[in-house]
């Protein structure tokens, strides 16, 4: 695919009329960025020109020599299947529209009719064919279980596989020019994700990253818009806004449900009609930006209560990814905890500490509701307190709130000496792995560890209780 063109796919403009097909590729191309375009003047020769262009959508005259509109559509619908057709007719007449659509046309339009009309219904069948081949994307990168481009990833330290499902998605909807919201808790991570997905686009312009919580309307309005010479007092100087600034690559809004209700009315239609006017000028300017937005509020219960605008929502919700807190993937606490204590070790200047063996059960018993940031923080400063080899465990118990670490804690008695029966070596294993199972969020990894014994020997033990049964 040329990035430079839009749509990723080839559009086929049939018509006979050498003038029309020249403007009506230059409206397109003006009113709606479309370039992708692709003119036939001879009718004979569309099938052969969709066997080679990789052309998935045709706008068709219906009267022309040669070959007429009707019979194309019946040909293209029988052969090309996939592909969806426009009727762009000079006839005004209800019977021939309603035989083209029982023919399979996707919509039927009169040359007479508004440049509007038309521009929009093409731009309706672009986003459905866009829609169609990301649904087929993200289907097939799930089947094969995770992204093919994982060095975009690569800052990600995950073994977590909801992840790698993120990672997936994430890839196959990356050169959509629909936006893509990513939702997720505080401090998860969304911030990789943004530029995993820039990275992925194959876009050659810059990230821009505008966190618009806090910004008044006019404030994001300037920001995003920018402004001419005198739109205000104190506007001394133009100003390019960051829609301009991230023209050509993405355009990245975080914190998006922090936004007033009037900007959210603002970036509806900046999404809708692809264009904006900056401050003070009535020259319209094109969103040449990808969009990707972040949230770490719930939308769905934002919308829901009334603060979030029900058609925004929607709008955004077509390419969603939501980022797992850390509680739910307590598998990638021990990566993160090396990755993190490395980082910190080589940013101070000392030698990596080496984690005492419960620290790992013991992270995972905590619910982290600042989630990696979190993390990353209390590595941060436990390595800063460190002196010696081995890290001490107190920092961490301080900021998870224990007095002692979890999981080699002995009561200062033993505690069968109440009981009157003694348990037998099965059932008291039966328990301690179920405890350590309970304890570790059912990761077998940390269990294994908790319990001292190898992650195979827990394994086979797991198998051998389902097998006995309750
Ligand atoms: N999987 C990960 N691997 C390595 N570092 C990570 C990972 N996830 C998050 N981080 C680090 O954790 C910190 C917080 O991440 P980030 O700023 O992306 O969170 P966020 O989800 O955008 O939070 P907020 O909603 O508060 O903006 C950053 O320093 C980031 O580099």
């Amino acid at each position: 695919m040329n990035p430079a063109l839009y749509p990723a796919f080839g559009i086929l403009i049939v018509d006979d009329e050498p003038a029309w097909l020249r403007s009506l590729s230059l409206t397109l191309e003006s009113a709606a960025g479309i370039t992708n375009t692709l003119a036939c003047q001879d009718s004979r020769n569309v099938l052969s020109l969709l066997e080679r262009e990789g052309i998935a959508l045709v706008l068709l005259d219906l009267t022309m020599p040669g070959v007429s509109g009707e019979e194309l559509l019946k040909s293209i619908s029988e052969r090309h299947p996939s592909v969806v057709c426009i009727v762009i007719s000079g006839a005004n007449q209800l019977d021939t529209a309603v035989r083209c659509m029982k023919l399979g046309a996707f919509d039927y339009y009169i040359k007479t009719d508004e440049e509007e009309r038309i521009v929009g219904g093409v731009l309706r069948a672009v986003r459905m064919l866009e829609m169609r081949a990301e649904n087929h994307a993200v289907k097939s990168r799930l089947v094969a279980g995770g992204p093919t481009n994982s060095g975009a990833f690569s800052g990600i330290v995950t073994r977590s596989r909801a992840m790698q499902a993120v990672f997936a998605y994430v890839e196959a909807v990356a050169t959509s020019s629909q936006p893509l919201l990513i939702t997720g808790e505080s401090g998860v991570g969304k911030e990789g994700i943004v530029q995993a997905s820039h990275a992925l686009s194959g876009l050659k312009g810059l990230l821009k990253a505008v966190n618009v919580a806090g910004l008044d309307d006019a404030m994001f309005a300037d920001t995003l818009f920018g402004h001419v010479r005198g739109a205000y007092t104190g506007a001394d100087a133009p100003r390019r806004g960051m829609i301009e600034e991230a023209a050509g690559g993405t355009l990245f809004l975080d914190e998006i449900g922090d936004l007033s209700v009037a900007s959210q009315v603002k970036l509806l239609r900046l999404l809708q009609e692809g264009e904006y006017y900056p401050l003070g000028s009535d020259q319209p300017k094109r969103l040449r930006a990808r969009v990707i937005v972040a949230s770490n509020r719930d939308l769905a219960a934002e919308e829901a209560q009334g603060r979030f605008r029900r058609d925004l929502y929607y709008r955004l919700h077509t390419h969603h990814v939501h980022i797992p807190p850390l509680r739910e993937r307590k598998e990638d606490i021990e990566p993160l905890l090396h990755h993190f204590l490395a980082e910190a070790a080589e940013s101070m200047g000392k030698a990596k500490p080496t984690p005492p063996r419960e620290l790992v059960p013991c992270l995972a018993s905590y619910s982290f509701p600042g989630n990696i940031r979190e993390l990353r923080g209390m590595v941060y400063n436990a390595v800063s307190l460190h002196r010696g080899r081995m890290l001490s465990m107190a920092s961490f118990l301080a900021a998870i709130g224990r007095s002692e670490p979890c999981g080699t804690a002995f009561p200062p008695l033993n505690p069968f000496a109440a009981f009157e029966r003694l348990p037998t070596f099965s059932e008291v294993g039966g328990l301690l792995v179920a405890e350590a199972m309970s304890r570790t969020g059912g990761n077998q990894t940390m269990a294994a560890r908790l319990l001292g014994i190898s992650q195979p020997a827990l394994s086979k033990r797991l198998k051998h209780a389902a097998e006995e049964g309750p």
